[in-house]
């Protein structure tokens, strides 16, 4: 078996986590994302104008590169951002697991907020290959080329709240959660780690939803976005808070003390936020940005780090499932 673990640094505001890999011999700072299944990095053909600050991939000194001829890919993301560029296959390895040929993806160009993300060189899609932008045919992920030569075809996220976690892929470290893991089936017809969830607590008190989208984990979002109702009925329990449209969501007096919320993760089990965990960034000397927004009838809630981070996240691409545990 390749099992491999990799840290997942948290970036100064916790907006993202960054694990090191490396693609022909060449060692880069990427972001694992299960909300998207591009495996993409700076280059060294991309303008300096977009690059200075990071690390980039340099094709020509790997001596197991090979170009994919006449492949190109492009992605946006859900916060604007983009990335395009060229194709080829290398060898990749994280924390000892190793692909010998991952299709990667070399950018040639990106929108500015990935430039001035100085610590992100890239990001490793663990979505499923449905939703691979490469053209003229979709390559598969990291995970999706490794899942079988692991001991068990899974991967786990522990992110860590101002601390350095850990992804592991292959083995459920029993040192790295306490209780049961509570697994809810996944939905992959949409490329996402998708799953139901029909009710949520706002400081203990359960609600049935009104909208109720699916939900999906992705290590790829800071925040948990979910159906605007619900985060209605959220800040509505908080007294200070307002929806304030120039930040872009709900904010509040950082001297609140916050009532918990709880999100299902499938039927049988609800993972709940302590209020004093639910806070995104501090704006002003009195002003706080939540971490539970709304996800303006995206039809879609994504939890993201705010969540994952208080939990321990099992992705199962054998059964096809997602777990949580305490820990
Ligand atoms: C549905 C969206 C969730 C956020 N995204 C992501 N993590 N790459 C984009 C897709
Ligand atoms: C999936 C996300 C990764 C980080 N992003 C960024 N640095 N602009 C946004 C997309």
């Amino acid at each position: 078996n390749e099992n491999g673990e990799v840290d997942a640094a948290p970036e100064s505001n916790e907006s993202e986590y960054l694990s090191p890999v490396t693609v022909g011999g060449q060692s880069l700072n990427l972001d694992f994302d299960t909300g998207s299944a591009d495996f993409w990095m700076f280059s060294s053909s991309m303008p300096l104008s977009q690059s200075q600050g990071h690390s980039t991939f340099n094709a020509s000194k790997s001596s197991t590169w090979s170009v994919y001829k006449g492949a190109s890919w492009e992605i946006s993301y859900g916060d604007g951002s983009s990335a395009s560029g060229t194709v080829g296959f290398d060898t990749v390895d994280i924390g000892g697991a190793t692909v010998t040929s991952q299709a990667v993806e070399l950018a040639t160009g990106v929108s500015g907020s990935f430039t001035s993300d100085v610590n992100n060189d890239g990001l490793v899609g663990l979505g499923f290959s449905s939703i691979n932008t490469i053209q003229p045919q979709q390559q598969k992920t990291f995970f999706e080329n490794i899942m079988d030569d692991l001991e068990q075809p899974v991967f786990t996220a522990d992110l860590e709240d101002n601390a350095t976690g850990s992804y592991n892929f292959g083995t459920i470290d029993p040192s790295e959660y306490t209780g049961d893991i509570h697994f809810t089936a996944v939905d992959k017809s949409n490329g996402f780690w998708e799953f139901a969830s029909d009710t949520y607590t706002v400081g203990g008190n359960k609600s049935q939803c009104q909208t109720c989208s699916p939900a999906i984990a992705d290590t790829g979002t800071s925040l948990v976005l979910v159906d605007d109702d619900v985060a209605a009925a959220y800040y509505g329990q908080v007294s200070s808070a307002v929806y304030d449209s120039s930040q872009g969501g709900y904010t509040y007096n950082c001297t609140e003390s916050l009532p918990t919320f709880g999100i299902a993760i499938g039927s049988d089990y609800t993972a709940t936020l302590q209020g004093a965990d639910i806070t995104f960034a501090q704006i002003d000397s009195q002003t706080c940005f939540g971490g539970i927004q709304g996800n303006s009838g995206g039809g879609i809630q994504i939890m993201g780090d705010i969540l994952l981070k208080q939990f321990f996240a099992v992705f199962d691409g054998g059964n096809e499932t997602f777990g949580v545990a305490e820990k």
